[in-house]
């Protein structure tokens, strides 16, 4: 049986380091760090991502500024917040919920952010620095960053020469996670829904990362064994065995029968999705420090 890797006790470890520095921060320099989360539209979850982000702010002794939108503001609107957060000294990172409204230009928006409060790590300035390995400098997503302290975790710092295979090709999680990997060195693979023998490929990872959002997809014979599994899915699906209408969370893997032949695994709720949080209290800490001049802290 495979190690459980519990994303809730490492992200409450990340979320302890930011809680001492940021009363470090604030005490001897004064300075507080800031998050403003945007959201607009009132898509239920959504709103409990954004109000779990918020507390998750409060509780690390940030100041946190929620800006709710009505789902037909204008493209134009946005954009004058994003300029208006931009200018205001007390806000050190900058998130904006996604999926955005049709009419809105989410890239447009994503650029709009100033680099130096992208906490997302979406702005193609901090794309650019994953891509060319300036890591020292760049904000790196938050579920990617959070999946790779889980990965250190079981196999330490060194994961130099290892087969890493990574499902799904996504700006937000797959191409940045491919990124990280091998910037420490990983031999990275990215598969996707074009990827021919995708379980054969699958069967070659010493570190397998599922993020294409589908439910269950990857199976128990796809998992080399011993190999260190990352399920990055949310997929919410019908539970009629909870009752009529009832619904549960699954991740991308079939935990069931992976965790029979992985080393390690992440569940699905309480493993990706805390960690996820956890990195955005870290870079917005990191954002803070910056604009005090304190050394760049590191998780
Ligand atoms: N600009 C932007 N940045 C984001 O980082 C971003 C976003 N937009 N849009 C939506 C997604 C989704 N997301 C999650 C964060 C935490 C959990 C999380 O903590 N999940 C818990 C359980 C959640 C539950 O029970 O519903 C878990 O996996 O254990 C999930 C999903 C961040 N996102």
């Amino acid at each position: 049986m495979a190690e459980l890797i519990d994303g809730k006790v490492v992200a409450e470890s990340v979320v302890e380091k930011v809680k001492q520095l940021t009363a470090e921060l604030t005490s001897r320099h004064g300075v507080t760090p800031g998050l403003a989360v945007v959201i607009v539209g009132e898509d239920p979850a959504s709103q409990v991502y954004v109000s779990s982000k918020g507390k998750k702010a409060k509780e690390c002794g940030f100041n946190s500024f929620q800006h709710t939108l009505d789902a037909s503001t204008s493209e134009e609107t946005l954009l004058k917040l994003i300029g208006d957060l931009n200018a205001d000294s007390s806000v050190h990172g900058i998130l904006v919920q996604l999926p955005l409204p049709d009419h809105i230009d989410a890239g447009k928006i994503i650029q709009a952010i100033a680099p130096e409060k992208d906490v997302d790590g979406f702005h193609f300035i901090n794309v650019g620095k994953l891509g060319t390995g300036e890591l020292d400098t760049a904000f790196v997503p938050c579920t990617p960053a959070g999946s790779m302290l889980l990965i250190e975790r079981v196999r330490g710092k060194d994961l130099s020469g290892l087969n890493a295979v990574v499902v799904g090709r996504s700006n937000i999680v797959g191409k940045p996670m491919a990124n990280l990997l091998l910037a420490a060195n990983c031999t990275v693979t990215i598969a996707h829904s074009r990827t021919k023998d995708l379980p054969g490929l699958c069967r070659t990872a010493d570190i397998l990362v599922a993020a294409v959002g589908r439910p269950e997809m990857i199976k128990c014979d796809w998992v080399k064994p011993g190999a260190t599994v990352i399920d990055v899915g949310i997929n919410r699906i019908p539970a009629p065995e909870k009752g009529e209408g009832k619904s549960r969370l699954v991740g991308d893997v079939d935990f069931a029968g992976a965790e029979k032949a992985a080393g390690a695994i992440t569940p699905v709720p309480g493993g990706v999705g805390p960690m996820t949080i956890a990195l955005l209290m870290a870079n917005t800490l990191v954002s803070a420090s910056r604009a005090a001049g304190v050394e760049r802290p590191s998780f």
